[in-house]
């Protein structure tokens, strides 16, 4: 029985059309719908007792689900497409994430052709696997302060690879810990005593035989993360050179290279492509974060709508949580930064491959403009992601506790993502210089392009006011987006003439880092409203579909503007008044979205494998569900608990001495 039957008919719009919208095209969507149940009807892939499992019985687990999802591969052809379709849905950690995410794509983007042909065929079959070895135990965000040292040794063409302090040792890299056989590895390049700064080097770590430690390697696991089950699945290790040496032809030798008479020579690229793997993974993180939103998403709001507390009337049923006003307010702006991180998402992807596609061409114009994208908007999503995932646990009251819910190991998995890949604050400081100098640069000459164009007009937004007059006024796409470019823009000002009253600029930077972080958000905030409002320009087919994501986007900008009410106000950009009417036109978007609530987190097309929760499952039977599951549990396994008779039963029999206590 499909106890939110009466929410789905309620539906104002087309499902199937907006599944397809989700998904990015239709074709994309046959692949995902096709794999998704591939997967979730695979006993191999099943994940119910992660929580339970002890590490070690954990970690054998992914292991196993490892080579089998390898082997479905194969034995399927699937394609590359559907293979990462694979990863997806099976939705566990893994080394292979490092593997195929970043030490693939380091050797693509630093290595040389050459390199890239010896390397990259036994890395696509899994002959070698590898992992990405950069941060270490003292330094992670410094990527310039690593320790490691590669010294080359001019008599055997070689580079002694070499932990010389215990911060030095390579910390946290996925993969790393258990299995890896290989690493790009980033040290301090040193030629004759000279220093040539940090570049990445492919070392073998474990022999292909025995998989035991080459001479030289100490390397283990650096033990349990956050939550039951988790990213416990992945062995993040610990890593130590001993003087190890590796052949010169193994330093990624794309960006700059080392000749065999030990010359330093940097190619005409820019050697900030050292950095080029991070700006990917960055890249693929963003467009990761509305599926873990959306996932969270989705258990929050069919739960709410299957829970009912308080307003019975004669008797009658009582109120629908996802009625109450407040509910709403907690839950719509969630399911609308969903809708929007997936399409500013696919709008990062294009622009990575677009600068990608001009760095092959010697264009390196836009790579700026694609770091601090692709920092800044990594930053905002995973921040709301997270955030958002802990919100909806909330939102399911005391069930959301439950670990079958499933949201506190998304919550464990997910919340690293704010760290790994680069802080989330440093990340918004990068963004912030790269506004500082764009700001220094407008009296220049220099046309602000892409993202940053809106800085091109910036006399007319330190002056221009707010035209709101009525709630309705706010569902103009200009006047939003004006609102938005104004507060970044004056932002970002204010806090150039504060930088410009420090004759150290860089003191300056760091005392002002709190206010240079806010003016970073107001400026990813904007590009996330500009993109959704850009999608809402497209051709979108389907009954009703466009209309409610229409309402999406207004529930999106809207609620961030309330949130921020005080820099939009402090900009003296909008009156209090307007600020209330925006309030105003947001609870009239809750109540037009309200019934279309639960089809639009159908729109996702998750399985119930996927979402892993019995509050979150498709037909809302849930308190069976619940009940059942409780029963399961193994320590229901017997009725009376290991340990009674050693413990409690003394306690129940023991004679007080005191009568009284
Ligand atoms: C069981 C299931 C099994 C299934 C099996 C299926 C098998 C097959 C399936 C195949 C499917 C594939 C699946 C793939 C999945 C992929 C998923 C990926 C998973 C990812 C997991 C994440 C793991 C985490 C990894 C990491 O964390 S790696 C380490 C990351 N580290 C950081 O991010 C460090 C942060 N710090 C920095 O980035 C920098 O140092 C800094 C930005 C802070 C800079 O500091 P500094 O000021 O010192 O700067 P520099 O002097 O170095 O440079 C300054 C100038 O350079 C510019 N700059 C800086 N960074 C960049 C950049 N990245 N790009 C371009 N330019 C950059 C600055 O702007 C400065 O420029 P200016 O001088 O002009 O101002
Ligand atoms: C689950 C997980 C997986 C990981 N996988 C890998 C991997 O595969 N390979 C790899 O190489 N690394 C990996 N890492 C490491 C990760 O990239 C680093 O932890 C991350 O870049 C943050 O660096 P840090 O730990 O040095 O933090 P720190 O920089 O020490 O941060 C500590 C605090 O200091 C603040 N801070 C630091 N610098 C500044 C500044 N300049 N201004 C203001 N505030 C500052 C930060 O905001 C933060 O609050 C992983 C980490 C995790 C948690």
């Amino acid at each position: 029985m499909d106890y939110l039957a009466d929410e789905r008919k309620k539906a104002e719009f087309d499902v199937d059309e907006m599944k397809i919208v989700w998904a990015g095209s239709r074709h994309a969507f046959e692949v995902s719908d096709r794999i998704s149940k591939l997967v979730a009807n695979d006993p191999g892939f099943r994940k119910d007792t992660r929580t339970m499992l002890a590490r070690k019985e954990l970690f054998k687990n992914t292991l196993r689900k490892a080579a089998y999802a390898w082997k479905r591969i194969h034995d399927l052809h699937l394609s590359e497409e559907e293979a990462s379709r694979l990863r997806f849905y099976v939705d566990e950690p893994a080394y292979t994430d490092l593997h195929w995410g970043m030490f693939v794509p380091a050797i693509k983007g630093q290595g040389t052709d050459e390199q890239q042909k010896k390397w990259l065929p036994l890395a696509y079959k899994m002959q070698i696997i590898g992992c990405y070895a950069q941060t270490e135990l003292g330094h992670g965000s410094n990527v310039q302060g690593l320790e490691t040292t590669a010294t080359f040794d001019p008599q055997t063409d070689e580079f002694v690879i070499h932990s010389p302090t215990l911060t030095s040792s390579k910390w946290w890299p996925g993969g790393l810990g258990k299995v890896s056989t290989h690493g790009v590895v980033y040290a301090r390049l040193i030629i004759n005593g000279e220093e040539h700064g940090i570049h990445g080097f492919i070392v073998q770590l474990r022999s292909l035989e025995d998989h035991l430690p080459l001479p030289g390697v100490t390397v283990g696991d650096i033990g349990m993360k956050f939550g039951n089950g988790a990213y416990n699945t992945m062995d993040n290790g610990v890593l130590r050179f001993d003087h190890v040496r590796i052949p010169r032809n193994q330093m990624l030798m794309r960006v700059s290279q080392v000749t065999r008479d030990g010359k330093y020579k940097q190619s005409d690229v820019p050697r900030q492509l050292v950095y080029g793997t991070m700006v990917y993974v960055r890249q693929t993180i963003v467009a990761d974060a509305s599926c873990a939103l959306s996932r969270a998403v989705t258990i929050a709001t069919r739960y709410s709508a299957v829970r009912r507390q308080f307003g019975s009337q004669n008797g009658g049923p009582e109120t629908q949580v996802i009625d109450y006003k407040t509910q709403q307010n907690r839950l719509f702006p969630l399911l609308a930064s969903a809708y929007a991180f997936k399409f500013v998402g696919e709008w990062l992807t294009w622009l990575y491959n677009d600068v990608t596609q001009r760095l092959q061409a010697s264009d390196f114009s836009t790579l700026p403009e694609a770091h601090a994208c692709t920092a800044g908007l990594k930053s905002l999503t995973t921040t709301a992601t997270a955030d958002g995932i802990e919100e909806c646990r909330k939102l399911c009251g005391g069930h959301g506790y439950l670990c079958s819910s499933g949201l506190p190991e998304l919550f464990a998995v997910y919340v690293p993502a704010c760290t790994y890949e680069g802080d989330n604050t440093v990340l918004l400081l990068q963004v912030a210089r790269f506004l500082m100098k764009t700001v220094s640069q407008l009296g220049s000459g220099k046309k602000p392009l892409g993202t940053i164009s809106y800085m091109g007009k910036i006399e007319h937004l330190m002056q221009s006011r707010c035209t709101v007059q009525k709630a309705e006024d706010w569902l103009k796409p200009s006047q939003v987006l004006e609102a938005f470019e104004a507060r970044a823009v004056k932002m970002a000002v204010s806090c150039a003439k504060n930088l410009s009253k420090f004759t150290n600029p860089e003191e300056g930077f760091a005392e002002l880092s709190a206010d240079l972080v806010e003016a970073a958000v107001a400026h990813c905030q904007l590009i996330v409203v500009s993109k959704f409002i850009d999608k809402l320009q497209q051709d979108i087919p389907g009954k009703g579909v466009k209309q409610q994501l229409e309402a999406l986007c207004g529930i999106y900008y809207l609620y961030l503007l309330h949130k921020h009410q005080g820099d939009f106000l402090a900009t003296s950009y909008l009156t209090p008044k307007q600020a209330a009417l925006a309030n105003d036109q947001l609870r009239a978007l809750y109540t037009k979205v309200r019934p279309n609530a639960v089809a639009l987190v159908d729109s996702f097309n998750y399985t119930d494998h996927f979402l892993g929760s019995i509050l979150g499952c498709y037909d809302g039977n849930v308190y069976p569900k619940l009940y059942d599951a409780a029963w399961k549990d193994p320590l229901n396994d017997s009725v009376v608990p290991e340990g009674y008779h050693e413990y409690v039963r003394p306690l129940l029999k023991q004679q007080l001495h005191t009568a009284k206590l």
